[in-house]
């Protein structure tokens, strides 16, 4: 039976296709989906059916997802870490510029001229007041990084590449991010050192406990005066009161962002954009292949691939019959589990095991007849959370 996908979200074709359709329906609606394949959908855990195996998001953020419910339920939930990097790279490129000149502003002004049809006189007035969109240059200023992660790693590098100077504050740097770091990019030991040094500040950390509001006020007291603040990570990290009482003060000279807010929207210092970070051709269908892939791995093989809340886990095939146990990581279940097997006379023939904060998540290879009872005396143990059966039994 065809495996049912539940899509809340425009997802690229290109992505789709990777589910091939003998094996899976992809639809809006299901009763009883086995996954959920989305991108910005706000997703309650009561919009979760029971039948759900697995969330896949295409792109980066999952603060649209119940994360915490769905690791209670022994749901893995996928990103897509990466993909849309780089689309959101060169979107903060035009955000400096915007926020370095007076494009904006010159383009309304010339767009006020529409009817002006002597050229003399159009030449005459442009001149006469493109003083008012006089800018800076973004060479020599300095930027300030916040998350040196997939895209902030990249903005770094741009900036550096336009002669600004960077300095970057990530309190959670993985190795493998600090090996993709220019030595170039300094070090700023807190935040409020980075906010005070900094001409530009962009941010790319994803919204967590840890970050929601954490630009707030005594952050932005500290700002050097006539600073820019770019947010493309998540409008919930700025405390939008205190953003704008720096703005009205104009200790903050202009914020730019993906999110747009009630009170923002018509500032003259606000350059507001509707969520376009990760809109690009390419984005979208690096994400929605990435998603889809590590999506079908799991359903056919228990892999798994880039998972916010599961460990990290992949196990090459080598019976067709597999069971994926999920766990509460305390001793003795995976012995139990075992001995159940065991008892049985069936053959562990390969088996992985590896856990996660409170997860534990095992592929075991078995080889001999399983009957839907041992699943069901697998599962009332103590502390599983659920057991799958992948593929057939001989
Ligand atoms: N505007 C858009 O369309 C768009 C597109 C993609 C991602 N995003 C947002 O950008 C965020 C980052 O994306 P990414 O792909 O770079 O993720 P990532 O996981 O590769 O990088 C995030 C980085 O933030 C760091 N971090 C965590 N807490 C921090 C803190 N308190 N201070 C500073 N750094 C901290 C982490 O250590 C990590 O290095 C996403 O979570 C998402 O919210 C927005
Ligand atoms: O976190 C992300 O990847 C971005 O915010 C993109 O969101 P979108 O897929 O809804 O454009």
């Amino acid at each position: 039976m065809a495996r049912q996908i539940l899509k809340l979200n425009h997802i690229s074709a290109k992505g789709l296709d990777r589910l091939p359709r003998d094996d899976y329906e992809i639809a809006s609606e299901f009763t009883h989906p086995d996954a959920i394949l989305l991108r910005s959908h706000k997703l309650s855990a009561d919009d979760i059916p029971e039948s759900v195996l697995a969330v896949a998001r295409a792109g980066a953020g999952v603060n649209n997802i119940p994360v915490a419910e769905c690791s209670s339920r022994g749901i893995p939930v996928f990103n897509t870490p990466g993909a849309n990097a780089n689309a959101v790279k060169e979107l903060v490129a035009a955000g400096l510029l915007l926020g370095s000149r007076g494009i904006i502003e010159g383009i309304h002004y010339v767009n006020k001229l529409y009817g002006m049809t002597d050229m003399a006189e159009l030449h005459r007035t442009l001149e006469a007041h493109k003083k008012e969109f006089k800018g800076g240059e973004l060479v020599g200023k300095t930027l300030g990084v916040v998350g040196l992660g997939a895209i902030g790693s990249l903005v770094a590098e741009m900036a550096l590449t336009l002669g600004m100077e960077v300095v970057g504050f990530d309190p959670a740097l993985s190795v493998e991010a600090a090996w993709r770091l220019s030595s170039q990019v300094k070090r700023a030991d807190t935040l409020s050192a980075l906010f005070a040094r900094s001409d530009y500040i962009s941010l790319h950390m994803p919204v967590l406990d840890s970050t929601r509001g954490l630009v707030n006020a005594e952050l932005l007291a500290v700002i050097k005066p006539g600073a820019c603040l770019l947010n493309f990570a998540r409008q919930e990290i700025v405390n939008e009161g205190a953003l704008v009482d720096a703005l009205n003060a104009g200790t903050l000279r202009k914020y730019i962002a993906d999110f747009p807010a009630p009170q923002l929207i018509g500032r003259k210092d606000v350059i507001l954009m509707p969520h376009i970070g990760a809109s690009t051709e390419e984005a979208e269908d690096n994400c929605a292949i990435m998603a889809a892939e590590q999506l079908r791995d799991f359903l056919e093989n228990g892999n798994i691939r880039n998972s916010v809340n599961f460990p990290n886990l992949s196990l090459e095939r080598v019976s067709g019959c597999r069971l994926s146990v999920t766990n509460d990581n305390v001793p003795k279940i995976l012995g139990s589990l075992l001995s159940i097997l065991a008892n049985e006379n069936i053959n562990v023939i390969d088996m992985l095991n590896k856990s996660r904060d409170e997860i534990a998540y095992n592929l075991i290879d078995i080889e001999g007849e399983l009957t839907e009872s041992v699943l069901d005396t697998m599962r009332a143990l103590n502390g599983v959370v659920n057991v799958r059966l992948i593929g057939r039994c001989a």
